[in-house]
């Protein structure tokens, strides 16, 4: 099992996801384990997404290694040879929903207070291509063109209703359920599983090897736009007030 433990939100930085992407390598090359869960120690938050203070007033240079960071957590993740179950306690936004989104089953507690989504458009800034494929990979087409130009988070109930998520549970069982749906997949012989597995996911992961340098240039001129800026300190500052 996998607990972030990042206070106060668990949100993603560059040091966060480096850490994420070796412990992950570090799981892959062991032969002993076969699956991981994934779930916070922090209550009521499963990650609050990328850390926005990464991409924030900073230089170019930094821009590129947190973005490669971000590829790199994406591509073990979605592309583990592990069964991976996300035991979601918590609000789950935009880079939170990919993680989610990234793994083979997700469980969330049935907290209507609790919501997940790729809500990037609500920023002002647009989820990537490898993002919106995970997405529509899980939810189809219709679904995910809705919500994420909507830029969407959905309630628990909801998000069981379009499929984001595969089941809901009370919030004391969520860890027992992942146990219990990740000796079902255990069970089956791991070599049928994992080309099962890679042949779903191919496409999607080779496009984005493919066009890995292209997609950082694209992050750096997008993030680095001034009309960018001002919408990310804008929501910053959003947050920081709905405290006061
Ligand atoms: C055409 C080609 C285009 C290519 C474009 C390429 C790339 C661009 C796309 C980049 C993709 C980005 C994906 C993301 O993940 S962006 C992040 C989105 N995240 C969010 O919108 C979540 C924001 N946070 C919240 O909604 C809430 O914080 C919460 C998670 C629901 C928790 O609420 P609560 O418990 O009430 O906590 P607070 O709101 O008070 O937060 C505590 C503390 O943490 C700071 N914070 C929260 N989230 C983040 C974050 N994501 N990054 C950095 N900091 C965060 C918050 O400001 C508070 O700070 P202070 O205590 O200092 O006030």
């Amino acid at each position: 099992m996998m607990k972030f433990k990042s206070p106060p939100v668990n949100s993603l930085s560059l040091d966060f996801l480096t850490e994420f992407s070796i412990s992950l390598e570090k799981l892959e090359n062991d032969r002993a384990c076969r699956g991981v869960i994934i779930t916070s120690a922090i209550p009521k938050i499963f990650s609050s997404g990328l850390d926005i203070t990464e991409m924030c007033g900073k230089s170019v240079e930094h821009y590129a290694e947190f973005w490669r960071a971000v590829q790199e957590m994406w591509l073990r993740l979605y592309g583990s040879n592990m069964v991976t179950v996300a035991a979601v306690n918590g609000a789950s936004p935009a880079g939170g929903c990919l993680i989610a989104l990234s793994c083979d089953y997700r469980i969330m507690a049935e907290n209507p207070k609790f919501s997940i989504g790729l809500n990037e458009a609500q920023l002002g800034i647009v989820a990537p291509f490898w993002f919106k494929d995970t997405f529509v990979n899980v939810v189809g087409q219709r679904i995910a063109e809705r919500a994420l130009q909507l830029g969407s988070l959905y309630p628990a109930p909801e998000a069981l209703k379009l499929g984001l998520v595969d089941e809901l549970v009370p919030e004391e069982k969520l860890l027992e359920k992942a146990s219990a749906v990740m000796a079902q997949w255990l069970a089956l012989p791991d070599h049928a599983r994992q080309i099962t597995k890679s042949m779903m996911r191919k496409a999607v992961l080779d496009r984005l090897v493919a066009h890995r340098e292209e997609d950082i240039k694209y992050f750096i001129n997008f993030i680095s736009k001034e009309s960018i800026q001002k919408s990310l300190r804008m929501y910053m500052e959003m947050l920081k007030k709905k405290k006061s």
